[in-house]
C-alpha cells in the first residue's frame, strides 16, 4: 500500500454520520468518491418544551443497518478503515453500560439528553456567574448546550435513578466509537469543544470543584474520560468480533477516533482544491475559509493559526478539528429546524404538501420555483422588501451568546395562502443568512480574514439557501463534489486510522473536492445591506422590549 492515497484502487472507507434527525452511512474511496449511501431515521421524545431526548440503543441499531447497507455487494475485506461522527449529545451508561433514564419518567430507552436540550438553563446561569478562565475558551460565555450544565442537572435533579448509578457520561462520538472498538478513549474533539477540557493543559480541577461537580475530580475523570486521543487516531486493535458482526464488516479494520458532526463537515469540505474556479481563496491560506455546516443547525467554523478570541463564538480550540489549528465556532441554534417549523405551521401548509407531493417535488423545490414564479422581473430576494425576520426561536448561540433571545417576524398580513408561505420562507432563510453575515463580522472584528464559505449539509442541498448566503455575506459559497460532505469527513477519519494516509491534512487534500461554486450577485447588494440595518434593529428592538417589560 503507498502511503498519499496511491493504493491500488478498491481501498474502501466507511463513514458514518449521526444527525439530530437521522443516520447516514456511506462507502468512499480512496479519491473521496461517495460509491454507496444509505440513510435512517432515528427516534427523538420531547417529553416536555425544551427536553429532547433520544436513545443510544436506537441509534446504535441504524448505525449497523445503513452500514451493512452501504457494503452490501461489495468484498468487504476491501474495506480498510470506519469512521463516525455525531451529534454532541449527552449519552449516559451504568457502570456495566447499560442505557440509564435521563428521565423523570425512569425510561432507560431514552439516556441521551441531546444537543438541543435547554433543560439546564439554571444550571448554565450559575456556572456562567463563576467566571471560571475556562470559559475563556466559549467565547467567554458557556452554552446551554454543552455538557457540564447538562451533567449538573442530572446530579440535581435525576440523583438515585441516573446520577448515583451512571458509570459512563459520554459524547455521542465517542459512544459510537466505543460500541465499535470496546475502547473508552475520548476524541480530543468532543472533550475540548463541549467538556472544557483543553488540548495543552488537560482537565481544570478547579472548574468542576466550583460548579458542584467535584466527583469527577476525586475519581481522576474516570467517567467523562481520561485517556483522550486526536480525531483519525486509530483505536485499541480495531472492530472487535461483536461490532463487526452487528456492522456486516470484518473484525479488526482499523476504526478512528471520531469528531461531531459539525467538524466532520469542516474535515469533508475545507482543504479542498481550489485552484482554476476563480476564487479569493486561491493561493491563500486555508484560514480565509469559513466551512458552514447547516443541517437542523448550522455552525461555522473557522480555522487560525494562532488562538483567536471572539466574544459570542466558542473557542479557540486547538486541534479540534484540524490537527495544529486553532478552531473557532460559531453557530445558529436551530435553522433547518426553523425553516421546517416556518413552512409546517403556516395554514397553506397542507396545500403546498399536497401540489409538492402531485409534482414529486420536496415542499422545498416547489417553494423555490413558486417563488420564481411570484417574483415577476425583479430578483427573488427582493420579495422580502416588508417581511423580515430575527431567527432566534431557540435563543441565539452566536454572537450574542444568549438564549434568552426568542424569535420575531415583522409585516405580517392578514393573507394566508401559498405566496404568502413562500414569502415568509424566503424571508425565514434570509434571516439565516443575515445570521451567518453578523457571525462573520464578530470573527472578522476579533481577526479572522474571511473570503470563501464553504456550504455542506441538508441545507446546502437547497439552492436558495445557498444562492442567499452567498448574496447576503458578499462571498461565494463553494459546494463539494459530493453533496454528503459530511460523511466523506467520517470517511477521511476512517482513511487516516488505516494509515493509508500520513496526515488529515493529506487526507483531506486528496478526498475533498470542489463541485460548484455560487458567486453572489453583487448588483443587489444596496438592497440587502438596507435588510441587515432592519436586522441589526430587530435584535435591538426586542433587547429594549424586554428592559421595558423588566422595568417598574
Ligand atoms: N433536498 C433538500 N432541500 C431543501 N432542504 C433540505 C433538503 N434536505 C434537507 N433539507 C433541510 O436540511 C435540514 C436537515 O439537514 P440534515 O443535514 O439532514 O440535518 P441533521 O444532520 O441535523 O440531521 C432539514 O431541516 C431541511 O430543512
Ligand atoms: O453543536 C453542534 C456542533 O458543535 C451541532 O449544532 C450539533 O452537533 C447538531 O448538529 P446538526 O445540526 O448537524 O444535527
Amino acid at each position: 500500500m503507498m502511503p498519499g492515497g496511491d493504493q491500488e484502487p478498491g481501498s474502501y472507507y466507511v463513514g458514518v454520520d449521526v444527525g439530530t434527525g437521522s443516520v447516514r452511512a456511506a462507502l468512499v474511496d480512496q479519491r473521496g468518491i461517495l460509491l454507496a449511501f444509505a440513510d435512517q431515521p432515528i427516534k427523538r421524545w420531547e417529553p416536555q418544551f425544551n427536553h429532547h431526548e433520544q436513545s443510544s440503543e436506537d441509534i446504535w441499531a441504524a448505525c449497523c443497518v445503513v452500514t451493512k447497507k452501504v457494503v452490501q455487494g461489495i468484498d468487504v475485506n476491501q474495506i480498510r478503515g470506519l469512521g463516525f461522527d455525531a451529534t454532541c449529545s449527552l449519552v449516559v451508561l451504568d457502570k456495566q453500560f447499560r442505557p440509564l433514564p435521563v428521565n423523570h419518567e425512569g425510561d432507560s430507552r431514552r439516556n441521551i439528553i441531546m444537543w438541543l436540550d435547554h433543560r439546564a438553563i439554571t444550571q448554565v446561569h450559575r456556572i456562567n456567574e463563576t467566571k471560571h478562565s475556562v470559559l475563556q475558551c466559549v467565547g467567554g460565555v458557556m452554552s446551554v448546550e454543552m455538557q457540564a450544565p447538562k451533567l449538573l442537572w442530572l446530579k440535581e435533579n435525576l440523583r438515585e435513578t441516573c446520577w448515583d448509578k451512571a458509570g459512563h457520561f459520554f459524547d455521542l462520538p465517542d459512544f459510537l466509537s466505543w460500541k465499535a472498538t470496546g475502547v473508552t478513549a475520548r476524541s480530543l474533539c468532543s472533550l475540548v469543544c463541549k467538556w472544557t477540557y483543553s488540548a495543552e493543559k488537560g482537565w481544570d480541577d478547579s472548574f468542576w470543584k466550583m460548579i458542584g461537580l467535584e466527583d469527577f475530580v476525586a475519581d481522576n475523570y474516570r467517567k467523562i474520560g481520561n485517556q483522550v486521543l486526536p480525531p483519525g487516531a486509530s483505536l485499541g486493535n480495531g472492530l472487535t468480533p461483536e461490532a463487526a458482526k452487528d456492522l456486516g464488516l470484518p473484525a479488526g479494520i482499523a476504526v478512528a477516533a471520531p469528531l461531531i458532526d459539525a467538524h466532520a463537515g469542516g474535515l469533508g469540505v475545507i482543504g479542498a482544491d481550489v485552484r482554476g474556479h476563480g476564487l479569493a481563496c486561491e493561493g491563500q491560506p486555508v484560514t480565509s475559509r469559513l466551512a458552514i455546516i447547516c443541517g437542523t443547525s448550522s455552525c461555522h467554523m473557522g480555522i487560525s493559526k494562532d488562538p483567536i478570541f471572539v466574544p459570542g463564538v466558542w473557542g479557540p480550540y486547538f486541534s479540534a478539528m484540524i490537527p495544529g489549528f486553532w478552531l473557532n465556532e460559531g453557530g445558529q441554534s436551530v435553522t433547518g429546524k426553523l425553516i421546517d417549523h416556518m413552512v409546517q405551521g403556516h395554514a397553506a401548509f397542507p396545500e403546498l404538501k399536497a401540489k409538492a407531493t402531485a409534482r414529486c417535488q420536496s415542499v422545498y423545490a416547489y417553494l423555490n420555483s413558486h417563488l420564481d414564479l411570484i417574483k415577476k422581473a425583479q430578483p427573488v430576494g427582493f420579495l422580502t422588501v416588508d417581511l423580515h425576520v430575527w431567527p432566534d426561536f431557540h435563543g441565539n448561540r452566536s454572537p450574542f451568546a444568549d438564549l434568552t433571545l426568542k424569535g420575531m417576524v415583522t409585516g405580517l398580513k392578514l393573507s394566508q395562502d401559498l405566496d404568502d408561505l413562500a414569502i415568509l420562507y424566503l424571508a425565514t432563510v434570509q434571516a439565516i443568512a443575515f445570521g451567518t453575515r453578523l457571525i462573520i463580522e464578530a470573527m472578522e472584528a476579533a481577526g479572522h480574514s474571511i473570503s470563501t464559505l464553504f456550504l455542506c449539509g441538508g441545507l446546502s442541498k437547497n439552492p436558495l439557501f445557498v444562492q442567499m448566503h452567498a448574496d447576503i455575506t458578499g462571498m461565494p459559497v463553494v459546494l463539494s463534489q459530493e453533496v454528503e460532505s459530511v460523511l466523506v469527513g467520517a470517511a477521511i477519519l476512517g482513511a487516516c486510522a488505516s494509515g493509508d494516509f500520513t496526515s488529515v491534512q493529506e487526507a483531506m487534500a486528496r478526498m475533498s473536492k470542489v463541485g460548484k461554486v455560487v458567486f453572489p450577485r453583487l448588483e443587489d447588494k444596496r438592497y440587502y445591506d438596507k435588510k441587515y440595518q432592519v436586522f441589526l434593529k430587530l435584535v435591538e428592538h426586542q433587547k429594549e422590549y424586554a428592559a421595558i417589560m423588566k422595568g417598574d
